[in-house]
């Protein structure tokens, strides 16, 4: 499998295991099932409510002997509701805790927008901070301090525009190592990984497969299906794969990688074999051609009037 290099020589494995939405009672063993399988990356956060099972089974299979705590690579992710200064550090202890790891190795800021303490989901427009209350500076320079203290060995950001990575590099003294975005056919974003590209910042694609097990009330009426799309199928059918994994190994070939989520057995083993795949110059030309700047995430969620932004992916033909 490919792996994604750092400037300090660390290496991330290109495919990773997906975690939001994976219900308690069936993380735990799905972790469990992708680490006997050969993943060695598993992607995390303290919003999806699950990192405490998690936890529990890196306990149990790093002290199984077979797989090292270093051999895995772990990702997780500050909610939006500790961005002041003086809360970041203690989030990312909740998060090492609850995951039973005395580091990180990769820690994002999981959205450019700040909420008041507590808030899980916002409600109404007081339940978030102004740009000029908690500036994402403040939030960058806890990440470093956090870097620093050996509590995480990289840091990035997830859902930052290009307009949002440049402000942040002008502002402060070091880079984010990583932008966890949404990356798919129908979302190509060639501009925004080739800015990533250019100033050394690694990409991670998150809903690879159309996220299709979100909550109704977060789907648009109509989203066209990544998986049931028949150039997809057609290239799966050639190549012997499921469509699904020539979904994951689109991303994997263009140098990203890739965090597919699944809580079943047989889907999980099948996304990692997607790396056996080798797409080619056809294959790659009719997949470029299915962009339609189609968001499944769109991060609606996350705007107000007045005290966030209007716009959260600064995307020239945004329409609210
Ligand atoms: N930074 C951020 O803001 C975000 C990060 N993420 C990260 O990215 C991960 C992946 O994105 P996510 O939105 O979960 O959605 P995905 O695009 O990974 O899709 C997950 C869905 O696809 C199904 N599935 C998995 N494998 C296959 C397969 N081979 N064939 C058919 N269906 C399949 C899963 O079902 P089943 O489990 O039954 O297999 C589930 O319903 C997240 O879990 C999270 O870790 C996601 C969104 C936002
Ligand atoms: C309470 C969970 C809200 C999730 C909002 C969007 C984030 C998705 C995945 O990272």
């Amino acid at each position: 499998m490919k792996s994604l290099k750092f400037k300090n020589g660390d290496e991330m494995p290109a495919i990773g295991l997906g975690t939001w939405k994976s219900d308690k009672g069936e993380v735990g063993e799905a972790v469990k099932i992708a680490l006997k399988n050969g993943y060695r990356h598993i992607d995390c956060a303290a919003t999806y409510g699950n990192e405490a099972e998690i936890g529990e089974a890196f306990s149990e299979v790093f002290s199984g002997g077979n797989i090292k705590r270093e051999d895995v690579w772990v990702t997780s992710k500050l909610w939006n509701d500790s961005h002041k200064k003086e809360d970041v550090i203690p989030a990312l202890k909740q998060t090492l805790k609850d995951l039973q790891l005395d580091y990180l190795d990769l820690y994002l800021i999981h959205w450019p927008v700040a909420f008041k303490k507590g808030i899980g989901f916002p409600k109404n427009d007081e339940d978030y901070y102004s740009l000029e209350e908690v500036p994402i500076t403040e939030t960058w320079e806890a990440m470093i301090e956090a870097k620093k203290q050996g509590l995480v060995k990289h840091i990035g950001v997830s859902n930052f525009s290009i307009k949002k990575l440049q402000d942040l590099m002008d502002k402060t003294d070091e880079n984010p190592e990583m932008d966890q975005v949404e990356l798919h056919p129908y979302l190509q974003q060639n501009e925004l990984l080739e800015f990533c590209s250019s100033n050394n910042i690694n990409v991670t694609a998150f809903s690879p497969l159309g996220s299709g097990d979100r909550a109704d009330s977060m789907k648009a009426d109509n989203e066209p299906s990544l998986l049931e799309n028949e150039t997809i199928k057609k290239i799966a059918d050639k190549h012997g794969a499921s469509a699904g994994q020539v979904l994951i190994k689109w991303n994997e070939q263009r140098g990203t990688a890739v965090i597919p989520k699944s809580t079943n057995e047989g889907r999980i083993k099948e996304n990692l074999k997607s790396t056996g795949l080798k797409l080619d110059e056809d294959d790659l030309k009719e997949i470029a051609a299915l962009d339609r700047h189609f968001r499944y995430v769109t991060g609606e969620f996350f705007v107000t009037d007045g005290n966030s932004y209007e716009n959260i992916y600064d995307d020239a033909d945004y329409k609210a």
